[in-house]
């Protein structure tokens, strides 16, 4: 078939496609409202049908794949859609979810006429592939057709035409789904066994957050009525961020997935039982001025958040739990006697499971009982005597030690046993804070944990957990969030390379994965960046190789683009030209977002300054005001982490503004841009850049 017929072919498919879904979308009633329990979940049940009809009305399919099964005569066409969709008259298949197991052949089929399978529910299957289809749909029209592979033709240069064409586009401020260009090496980690902690080390712009989404709405499809989305929750560094991916799930068809950070979903969590410092503070502090290296090694956020710190309180825990048992014996009135042994036996055989203060709870709750029945038994109604031994009963019981987790925190912190567990200044000051109710963002991790061993779980049980950025993340920090899985079933992302939170962070990945059992992991890294041009990667990977310890560059999809500039000028002249630069970019009329990237918070209010002197609107980011909106942004280089911008203007990579200690800053700086990168520097270049 030669090409014309074959998009003509293409065209008259779509068009049958689209009606059958606009007849099925027709059929649907309206929305049930009474109360009858089995009408209102066969209307839940319907609602999801329109939902997934809705999503395949608006692009219904964007690939094909012709795949001949081994035994079977001939090749079947399959149209990989974001939502599988029926023919309503005979139940045929006519768009297949892009999740279901062999729609994984769309994305790791690179070519060839070998044998190929896929993994499907009831063991491998095999066959060939006949023809590898790209489809571009947009409101229900066909735009594109590209053919990536046809048996019996000579194959094309490696060159993913789809891939190029939507990594050149422009980006506003939302992330965006990519089920119709996932790479091969992106597909394996959507698609890994639900029941690991998945590690995923990946240069800047390789996808990871992306992926990560991707595998949530793969596992809700994949273990369909096993795991539910209100049990799911990613964990993403801020509520810039959180924004800025919001729009992702809901694209894939998936709601619902509770998405926060660790320091609101904390205090959530302790029932607001600590009101937090502002993380602002902490920011500010680390970023605003200059630290040496001894002074990240001992920040107060390594020690908290350290592992040492979490088998010190286990071992307090447990000289806790040992002191829920009494050792005397419960004597409420001459004679009558209840034995430290009994009591150990109730401990030990009914309440196992139970968290602390659950236990104690319950063993409180047994001893009034205990009395109530003497009483009765011995037929005591003379009202004096019952109040004495109820007394005796609530002197006893006090005894009996009953915290909050803020409360035990404190206490632990406080004199010669908190300089045990910390540096004493540390402890000391820890402590004080606490009794005006006040944690900072390292107190978090040690509180939830205790607060889940005192109290339990409750409703914060987790079928799976997405850690973005997680090498901000402690030892102690995943030590709480594995409290909140049976067994481990995480996504946790990040890249070392861009570890700028080094006063709280790792610096190698077994940190966290060490703490999990053995078996329970899997690593993978993901070396190439989609986010930017060969250009600006080849750039980066400079400023990267300036770096301490081993570093691995980051391998750009071949795109090329603007050659990067680093620009010199004067203290003076830095004003005007910062506005010259951004003003002549936004006369071409090509980007959609571009930002100013500042090292620090002063120097973005100089930069806003002098852009709205020169007439421009920028919005400025700022640690207290953390909100993205695109358009022209100016943000300090620590906040665009995981941001991306269509052009990036660092305003002034001088040497004194990124000294030898700021390289993965400035990686991360330089690592936002999609298509442009330029840098001005007032004074020497930083030597961070190196010789070209
Ligand atoms: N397979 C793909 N097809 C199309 N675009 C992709 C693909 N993978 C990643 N991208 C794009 O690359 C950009 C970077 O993705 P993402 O932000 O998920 O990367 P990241 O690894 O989390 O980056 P960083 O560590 O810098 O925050 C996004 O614009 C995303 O849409």
């Amino acid at each position: 078939m030669n090409a014309q017929s074959a998009y003509q072919a293409e065209e008259a498919r779509l068009e049958d496609v689209v009606k059958d879904i606009r007849t099925q979308l027709g059929s649907i009633g309206p929305r049930y409202t009474g109360d009858d329990f089995t009408e209102q979940m066969l209307d839940l049940q319907q609602e999801e049908r329109r939902q997934r009809l809705e999503l395949a009305r608006k692009e219904a399919y964007f690939g094909r794949i012709d795949f001949q099964e081994e035994g079977k005569a001939e090749p079947k066409p399959l149209y990989i859609g974001k939502a599988g969709v029926a023919r309503s008259a005979s139940n045929d298949l006519l768009v297949i979810d892009w999740r279901a197991p062999v729609s994984s052949l769309f994305y790791s089929f690179s070519g060839g006429e070998a044998p190929v399978s896929y993994e499907s529910p009831d063991g491998e299957i095999g066959g060939t592939v006949h023809l590898k289809r790209n489809l571009m749909v947009r409101k229900q029209e066909l735009l594109r057709l590209v053919d990536s592979f046809v048996s019996g033709q000579e194959e094309d240069a490696v060159t993913d035409d789809f891939l190029l064409f939507r990594l050149g586009e422009s980006k506003d401020n939302k992330l965006r789904d990519i089920v119709s260009t996932i790479q091969q090496e992106q597909d394996k980690i959507i698609r890994a066994d639900k029941n690991l902690a998945l590690f995923i080390q990946g240069v800047a712009g390789s996808g990871k957050t992306t992926v990560a989404l991707h595998r949530l709405a793969f596992l809700l499809y994949q273990y369909a009525g096993r795991i539910r989305s209100e049990r799911m929750i990613i964990f993403a560094p801020n509520r810039m961020f959180l924004d800025y991916i919001s729009g992702v799930l809901p694209e894939l068809g998936v709601g619902d997935i509770v998405q926060t950070t660790f320091a609101d979903w904390a205090i959530e969590l302790l029932q607001k039982e600590v009101t937090l410092r502002p993380p602002a503070d902490t920011l500010e502090y680390w970023f605003e001025q200059p630290h040496d290296i001894d002074e990240y090694t001992n920040a107060s956020g390594r020690l908290k958040g350290s592992a040492d710190f979490k088998e010190a309180l286990d071992l307090k825990l447990s000289e806790l739990e040992a002191s829920l048992l009494p050792t005397e014996p419960f004597e409420p009135l001459p004679g009558w006697r209840l034995s430290p042994e009994r009591m150990k036996e109730w401990h030990e055989t009914d309440y196992g499971e139970e968290s602390i203060m659950r236990r104690r709870e319950r063993m409180v709750s047994r001893i009034k009982r205990w009395l109530e029945s003497e009483l009765k038994a011995r037929n005591v109604t003379d009202k004096k005597i019952r109040a004495k031994a109820v007394a005796k009963l609530n002197s006893f019981t006090k005894r009996i030690p009953s915290y909050t987790a803020p409360e035990l925190y404190r206490k632990l912190l406080e004199g010669k046993q908190g300089a045990s567990l910390l540096p004493a200044s540390l402890a000391k000051s820890t402590a004080t804070r606490f009794k005006q109710g006040e944690a900072e963002v390292e107190d978090l991790a040690p509180l939830v944990y205790l607060h889940i061993k005192l109290h339990g779980l409750g409703r914060s049980y987790f079928d799976h957990i997405v850690i973005d950025e997680a090498q901000d993340y402690s030892p102690f920090q995943l030590e709480a969030l594995r409290l909140c899985q049976q067994q481990p079933s995480m996504t946790v992302l990040g890249d070392l390379q861009q570890g700028i939170h080094s006063y709280a962070g790792i610096s190698d990945w077994n940190e966290l994965s060490g703490r999990l059992p053995e078996g329970s992991t899997g690593y993978y890294e993901l070396d190439r960046s989609y986010r930017s041009t060969t250009e600006i990667i080849d750039f980066a990977n400079r400023v990267l190789s300036g770096m301490s310890g081993t570093v691995k560059p980051a391998v750009p999809v071949f795109r090329s683009g603007d050659t990067v500039v680093m620009e010199p000028c004067t203290d003076s002249g830095w004003g005007g030209r910062l506005a010259e630069v951004v003003r002549s970019w936004q006369e071409e009329e090509v980007f959609q977002t571009i930002a100013v990237i500042g090292r620090t918070e002063r120097e973005c209010e100089e930069i806003h300054q002098a852009l709205t002197h020169a007439g421009l609107q920028a919005a400025l980011v700022n640690v207290r005001q953390p909100a993205y909106g695109g358009g022209l942004t100016v943000v300090p280089v620590y906040l665009s982490k995981g941001l991306e911008f269509d052009a990036v203007l660092i305003a002034d990579a001088g040497q004194s503004a990124y000294g030898p200690m700021d390289a993965k800053l400035l990686y991360v700086g330089c690592t936002r841009a999609l298509h442009r990168l330029r840098l001005l520097h007032r004074g020497e270049p930083t030597s961070l850049v190196g010789e070209a």
